[in-house]
């Protein structure tokens, strides 16, 4: 007799399909062996996060077609993915507005502090603060005269453990309350994990939850994004159900051999695809 899971769905079956989501730890060996050529040709984290920011950057402009743009950037690498594709849109696409929040700074990393220099040098990013942004969030649910705005959320990405820390307590909130509030033309992107999510666990179970309109996950989704993908495995909740439409994975570095070592085989992005994205849409083609 076939063994089944509580949804019905062949143990095996479902087995195969969480094959296509990584966990934080499988996240971070994969990154890992990307950098080190392993079952793959070696790229150093600088390609790596612009390739990403590009191919964010592209899904992005694709989804939205406002010229107003604020990213939050976290302290990690999920924050230099957010510089990389602040500088892409703001070159890309010349008639845009494009302002930084990275209340953490780039420190003394050199990768993080070069992202900067070219967002104000080369592609007149501005750099704002806490209050600005709090500003431009609130002016969404009171301003009847409001032009669409995108916030790129790209505060935190699969190393994000626990409850959300200074100084980013203040913004996370007022995102939460964005998303869930009468905010007027607003449009939202989370790169690789919607932040506050839990990477493995998924979004917290009380509460408003942060759901962006559109999630791009990076080289493959990750173990929180399951339930958005795949009904059969829970009854998530409506609003997490729509972002299921717009989830695309973006960075073309699976090989074969990592599909395998990671059982990613469900991914359709590889290293020689032609395209920067892709909708993933595992279950229902
Ligand atoms: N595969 C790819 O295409 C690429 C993925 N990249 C991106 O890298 C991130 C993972 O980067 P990492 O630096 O490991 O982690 P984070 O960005 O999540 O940031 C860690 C940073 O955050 C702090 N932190 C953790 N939890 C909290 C908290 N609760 N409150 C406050 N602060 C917290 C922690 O201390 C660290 O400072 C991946 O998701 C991709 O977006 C690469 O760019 C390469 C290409």
């Amino acid at each position: 007799m076939r063994t089944r899971g509580a949804s019905g769905t062949p143990a095996r079956a479902r087995r195969a399909r969480d094959g296509a989501f990584l966990t934080s730890d499988a996240a971070r060996r994969l990154d890992e062996d990307l950098t080190a050529g392993r079952a793959c040709e070696a790229r150093s984290l600088e390609a790596l996060m612009r390739a990403a920011g590009r191919a964010a950057a592209t899904a992005t402009l694709d989804a939205f077609g406002g010229t107003d743009f604020v990213v939050l950037c976290g302290p990690g690498n999920n924050g230099g993915d957010g510089l990389a594709l602040a500088r892409e849109v703001a070159t890309r696409r010349r008639d845009a507005r494009v302002s930084v929040w990275y209340p953490k700074g780039a420190g003394t990393n050199e990768l993080y502090g070069e992202l900067v220099r070219e967002c104000r040098e080369t592609a007149n990013v501005e750099f704002v603060d806490e209050d600005a942004v709090l500003g431009m969030m609130r002016e969404r649910a009171t301003s009847a005269a409001a032009t669409p705005r995108c916030f790129v959320d790209a505060l935190f990405g699969f190393s994000f453990k626990g409850a959300v820390r200074a100084p980013f307590v203040n913004v996370l909130n007022a995102l939460v309350a964005l998303t869930n509030g009468d905010a007027r033309e607003t449009f939202t992107v989370s790169l690789d994990i919607p932040s506050g999510w839990d990477v493995d666990a998924g979004a917290p179970d009380d509460g408003d939850i942060f759901v962006p309109d559109l999630l791009v996950s990076l080289t493959a989704p990750k173990q929180c994004c399951a339930t958005l993908d795949d009904p059969a495995r829970g009854e998530p909740r409506p609003r997490v159900k729509r972002m299921a439409q717009t989830h695309v994975v973006a960075g073309t570095f699976l090989t074969d051999a990592l599909c395998e070592k990671y059982g990613l085989e469900q991914i359709p992005l590889r290293v020689d695809s032609d395209r920067e994205y892709v909708p993933l849409d595992l279950w229902r083609r």
